[in-house]
């Protein structure tokens, strides 16, 4: 128990038996609880914000965003931009210093942010030191259970170690041709859409539609399990993901306030079991989704122990065949990644697809340019579904996607917390202190990518491999070091698969010259609206 509640307590204790002494009835007496513990919250948001933050925090030299209000700090930016805007402009304003950091105050709460690449090396690389918060934690594991997104120390290692060969190269190899069909199956429906009335064209809403086309391929990929979200809208596991991943296209202005600030104010175990109706819906999903699971779990276990030759197209089937055949025997275990590889691997790459189909609507020369490239690989493979090895010699395609991966990361920020006291240079990070790093604004830093880290710039991954970045920490979509994303070339195959048959069948322009969708404000890069004019060719 912190100093603040042990005084909260003495304080609540004292202001009952002064009440009680005195004779106070029971409704006097919760009134005056009630005052005291607002009379605390104000003096301890006015102590973190005016007195701690500026006097007495060992970071309190370090420099901060300029037009920075006492009380709230730069709270206002954060909750009514998308959360990647106002952290690439504090990035560039925001003298450097020679520890890296620099801090920003979202009302009472402090938070370190890492601007240099050295300073997010020292983050990133040590994980368990700098491991993810209680609540973000706390909020994974009611919803996923301990899988690998939400485990710690020495759980992270083990499960890490287990899962790391399963999304080796040679499952890639075998997921292409599940991917393709997943992909032709999409292409498909866009045809039927585009020539619905007699022509060949027409606007589409491609977010749904690449949440869906996702969803088919982490189905079939993890579980054997065919989904068919794209042709069956209506089917129960996307709905159910609708559900706890609700799209804030379809909520009320109210909704979207308070699915934008409750998430960062209260704990999670408390937010649970809150009675909104968007927290009931997130149950009534996560319900669903575990039961399935769960059934698809026991039927696969049952079929590899029927299979008394060790046959290796029953063990290597799909992801979920490959974890039990590894000897994990835990049924929790085993549900908490199916869950997490479920809720990780499709919602991050639907948008990323999302943003890609934009950016090729945008720059017409680079469609021509990656389409051209195609038409040659395709003449050579005579039009049938590629190999991995000749997906991955599409080096145009290569470029195109890392400038996407780039300036769309899924995830804008991570949050992290010191688990211990620690010293960067000549700065002293206590325990507990919140940390924010932000794959938005360090894939954007004009420190590390030059003065056109603004601009899609296909053409500086051809001149580089690396894009020209000036530090291997400069592109963090799919963060790095131990705890780098697991799906990263899962991620990177189905979205080139999803690209070679989209670009090959369709052209897409803007729908409107110029116009750009709205970022929704929170956790995901998820566009709101995006549109696209589709031609079948
Ligand atoms: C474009 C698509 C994707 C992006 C941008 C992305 C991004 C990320 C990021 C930034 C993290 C680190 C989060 C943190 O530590 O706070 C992460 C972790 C993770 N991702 Fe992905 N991801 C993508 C696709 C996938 C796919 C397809 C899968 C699985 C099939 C997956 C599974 C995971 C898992 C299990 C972790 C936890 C890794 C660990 O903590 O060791 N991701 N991802």
């Amino acid at each position: 128990m912190g100093v603040q509640s042990l005084l909260a307590l003495a304080v609540a204790i004292g202001v009952t038996s002064y009440l009680k002494l005195h004779g106070a009835s029971y409704t006097a007496i919760l009134l005056g609880l009630l005052v005291s513990t607002v009379a605390q919250l104000a003096i301890s948001l006015a102590f973190s914000s005016l007195i701690y933050r500026w006097f007495i925090s060992p970071t309190k030299s370090l420099p901060h965003p300029r037009d920075t209000p006492f009380i709230l700090g730069n709270l206002i930016p954060f909750l009514s931009e998308p959360w990647g805007f106002p952290l690439v402009r504090w990035q560039r304003t925001v003298p450097t210093t020679t520890s890296g950091f620099y801090r920003v105050f979202l009302g009472p709460f402090d938070y370190l942010i890492p601007k240099s690449s050295q300073a997010v090396t020292t983050v990133m690389t040590q994980p368990y030191l700098f491991h993810k918060p209680a609540a973000v934690r706390d909020g994974l594991v009611e919803s996923l259970g301990v899988g690998l997104v939400a485990a710690e120390g020495s759980v992270h290692k083990r499960q890490k170690k287990l899962l790391t060969p399963i999304f080796g190269m040679s499952r890639n190899r075998r997921l292409v041709p599940q991917m393709w069909a997943k992909a032709l199956i999409l292409a498909d429906k866009m045809q039927e859409l585009v020539t619905k009335f007699d022509g060949n064209s027409d606007i589409l809403f491609m977010h749904p539609l690449t949440m869906a086309a996702t969803l088919d391929v982490i189905g079939v990929t993890t579980l054997g399990v065919d989904f068919d979200s794209v042709t069956r809208p209506d089917q129960p596991i996307l709905k159910a993901y609708q559900r706890v991943f609700p799209s804030f296209e379809n909520q009320s202005a109210t909704e979207k306030f308070f699915g934008a600030t409750l998430p960062a104010i209260i704990s999670p175990h408390l937010l649970f079991k809150l009675p909104l109706k968007p927290i009931q819906e997130f149950h009534q999903g996560m319900t669903f989704l575990q039961d399935f699971c769960l059934a698809q779990i026991r039927q696969k276990k049952q079929e590899i122990e029927d299979d008394k030759n060790d046959n290796i197209d029953v063990r290597e089937k799909d992801i979920l065949s490959a974890i039990i055949a590894s000897g994990l025997e835990d049924e929790s275990e085993i549900l908490s990644h199916i869950l997490t590889i479920l809720a990780a691997g499709h919602e991050s790459t639907a948008i990323t697809l999302a943003w890609a189909i934009f950016k090729l609507a945008q720059h017409p020369n680079v469609q021509a340019k990656l389409r051209a490239e195609l038409q040659a690989a395709t003449r050579k493979t005579e039009g049938k579904e590629m190999s991995l090895d000749e997906i991955n010699s599409l080096t145009y395609l290569r470029c195109f996607l890392m400038e996407v991966f780039r300036l769309y990361p899924a995830f804008p920020a991570m949050m992290r917390e010191a688990g211990n006291g620690t010293l960067v240079g000549d700065l002293h990070i206590p325990k507990g202190k919140q940390i924010m790093v932000s794959p938005y604004a360090v894939n954007r830093s004009q420190e590390l990518w030059g003065d056109d880290a603004d601009e899609f710039r296909v053409e500086r991954w051809e001149e580089s491999y690396s894009g020209g970045a000036k530090s291997s920490q400069a592109f963090l979509t799919f963060s790095s070091g131990p705890r780098i994303c697991i799906g990263k070339d899962f991620a990177t195959l189905s979205l080139k698969v999803f690209l070679v048959v989209l670009v090959s069948r369709f052209r897409f322009e803007e729908a409107i010259p110029g116009w750009h969708p709205i970022i929704q404000k929170g956790t995901s890069l998820k566009p709101q609206g995006l549109k696209v004019k589709v031609t079948l060719l």
